[in-house]
């Protein structure tokens, strides 16, 4: 129903793919919501006799997914020959963190499809440009209520409940073009009815989009502030959104020939407070604020006038949505190549985007490093062009493309990253190894003893890389393998043995690490004098002997904590070892 020449259009592309490949491989069917893109494609399949795929926003549509699904779909002929159509519905939504990639998936795709593609979207400004530049846009328009009314009737009569002609007419007037609205609206009111009559209607009549207009009357026209308040109860839109609704209106509907901006100052003064409430309803998650924000945006509106201003005004939509509808291809295309660096340099979108995006973009200037860059992060032209801070996309930029695709094809196959990124492979000398491979005593079953590498050969070594490079586990102090066999004390005593040149072993004790603490004094010093002025205090045997005159509780206990004292000492070594004192 309605959209001739979109509908035409459409069958003369699928027409194309019946006798070979189509210059434009895809095409984007756009527009409202509810007026048929979705059953246009699906009607397309049926009428051709293809095979349909279809993959909507509820499913998973990251990269991988997409590739997968698609991909193949799309290199794949059917089993019988025929055509395979591939739907994306809702395309414009893929972005955000979980579809991530999914537009870079989509467009390579379509650059290679043995298959229909078709897009599905209502703002074709959510597609990438290089998605768009490579489709057949084909737009849709709004069903005009007249249209809707011998449809409505035929599924009224479908049904079995007879519908009056008004009551048809004023569902589809209601429906402000959107299709779907309309059957949504028959069915609630004809719910349990064998007749609908207009009044039917009236109770269950849906409150569309169109409503807001006439809210916005109410606001700005009159005082009443109930009214106006009950006016935008029914609304389709959240405070969130109608906040932006009078943020736009009210300077339009404020303004005064004399240039006094009194009214619009106070109605400012009264949306930043809403403003506020919603800041607040979003980092609490408390929506029972809204009523606070909807009370001040609204209100504080109607009430900042101090004259009535009379005459027709045409209410806008905020401006806000359309700048940020028209900037989202350039931030989706900003947020890939972020997104594309955090991958290759390991740190978040935030840092990538913050911290390494300038880094990146200067190494373009150079034209070879540009071609490593660009081959490294598989950036699509359109990408190079922004990353450099080009307009278009000059001989240069184009030639550093073509480069970084040969190089590419070249690497394909080789798992190497291009030189460019390579970290160089550190000298590995004796000395390195002899550290970090601590030298022990071990007795072979004679009773021999003998000096042994903790660590195993080089050759069997799975640490070491064929090309001597050390692994990140041979960089740390490991203590050296024990065999199982061997009792405790045992370990202790070969522990023990280890060449003062090798590290040493940690202590399996919880407050200490054998790391060196050459700043700190020894602990056992600091210990020892702290023992020693309790002990001239307290004026006790250094030793264990007992105290010829008896000694007191307190110095008994002295003793012993310095009995103890000594125990910790033996401990503490090696000297400069920490110990539980330390903490
Ligand atoms: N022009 C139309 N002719 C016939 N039926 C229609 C038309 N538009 C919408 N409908 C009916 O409305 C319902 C929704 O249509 P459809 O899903 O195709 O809309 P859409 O434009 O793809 O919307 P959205 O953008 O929300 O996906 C379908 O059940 C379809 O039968």
């Amino acid at each position: 129903m309605g959209n001739k020449k979109a509908v035409q259009d459409f069958r003369a592309w699928a027409e194309e793919w019946q006798s070979g490949i189509p210059e434009r491989r895809a095409v984007i069917l756009y527009g409202p919501a509810g007026i048929g893109k979705t059953s246009s494609a699906h009607a397309l399949g049926r009428d051709l006799d293809w095979e349909v795929i279809e993959l909507n926003a509820s499913d998973q549509r990251t990269a991988g997914v997409i590739e997968k699904v698609a991909g193949s779909a799309a290199s794949m002929n059917t089993f019988f020959g025929g055509k395979r159509l591939i739907i994306l519905d809702e395309a414009d939504n893929i972005h955000g963190t979980a579809d991530r990639g999914g537009m870079r998936a989509i467009a390579g795709i379509i650059k290679t499809t043995l298959q229909p593609i078709v897009l599905i979207a209502n703002d074709i400004y959510g597609l990438t440009s290089t998605i768009r530049n490579l489709c057949l846009e084909i737009k849709f328009g709004s069903v005009q209520s007249r249209s809707m009314v011998p449809a409505l009737k035929k599924v009224c009569e479908a049904e079995g409940v007879y519908c009056s002609q008004e009551a048809v007419l004023h569902i589809a007037e209601n429906a402000g073009g959107d299709f779907r609205s309309a059957m949504n609206d028959l069915q609630a009111a004809a719910n349990g009815k064998e007749t609908l009559e207009v009044e039917d209607i009236g109770t269950s009549g849906r409150d569309v989009k169109e409503n807001i207009f006439k809210a916005m009357q109410k606001i700005f026209k009159s005082t009443d502030c109930k009214k106006a308040l009950e006016s935008t109860r029914g609304l389709d839109e959240s405070p969130e959104d109608l906040v932006h609704w009078i943020d736009e209106n009210l300077p339009i509907q404020y303004a005064r020939k004399d240039g006094d901006l009194e009214d619009i100052r106070t109605g400012f003064e009264y949306i930043s407070k809403a403003d506020l409430y919603l800041g607040r309803v979003k980092k609490r998650q408390n929506y029972r604020m809204w009523r606070y924000a909807s009370m001040l945006m609204v209100c504080g509106a109607a009430l900042s006038k101090t004259r009535q201003y009379p005459g027709f005004i045409k209410y806008q939509q905020p401006s806000l949505w359309r700048r940020l509808g028209q900037t989202r291809s350039k931030r989706d295309m900003r947020d890939n190549i972020v997104s594309k660096i955090g991958e290759h340099s390991f740190e978040s979108m935030h840092y990538s985007r913050n911290n390494l995006m300038g880094f990146y973009s200067r190494m373009l200037k150079d034209e070879k490093s540009a071609v490593e860059v660009t081959a490294t992060l598989g950036l699509e032209l359109e990408e190079l062009m922004y990353l450099s801070g080009s307009a278009k996309p000059g001989k240069k930029l184009q030639k550093i493309y073509d480069e970084a695709q040969k190089l590419l094809e070249e690497s394909k196959g080789k798992t190497e990253e291009p030189d460019f990124f390579k970290t160089p492979a550190p000298a590995v000398d004796n000395k390195q190894k002899t550290l970090s491979c601590p030298v022990i005593i071990s007795e072979d079953e004679k009773g021999t003893q003998k000096e042994v590498s903790a660590c195993k050969s080089e050759a069997s070594d799975p640490q070491l890389s064929e090309d001597g490079q050390k692994t990140l586990l041979m960089g740390f102090n490991t203590p050296p393998e024990i065999p199982e066999k061997k009792e405790t004390s045992e370990i202790k005593e070969t522990a023990g043995k280890i060449l003062p040149d090798g590290p040493k072993p940690a202590e399996n004790n919880l407050f200490s690490y054998p790391a060196p603490l050459p700043e700190k004094k020894p602990v056992s010093e600091s210990v020892e004098k702290k023992v020693s002025s309790i002990l001239s205090k307290k004026k006790v045997p250094t030793n264990r002997e007992p105290s010829k005159q008896g000694a007191s509780d307190e110095a008994s206990s002295s003793a012993d904590m310095q009995d103890n004292t000594g125990e910790v000492l033996k401990k503490a070594e090696p000297k400069n070892q920490k110990t539980l004192f330390d903490f």
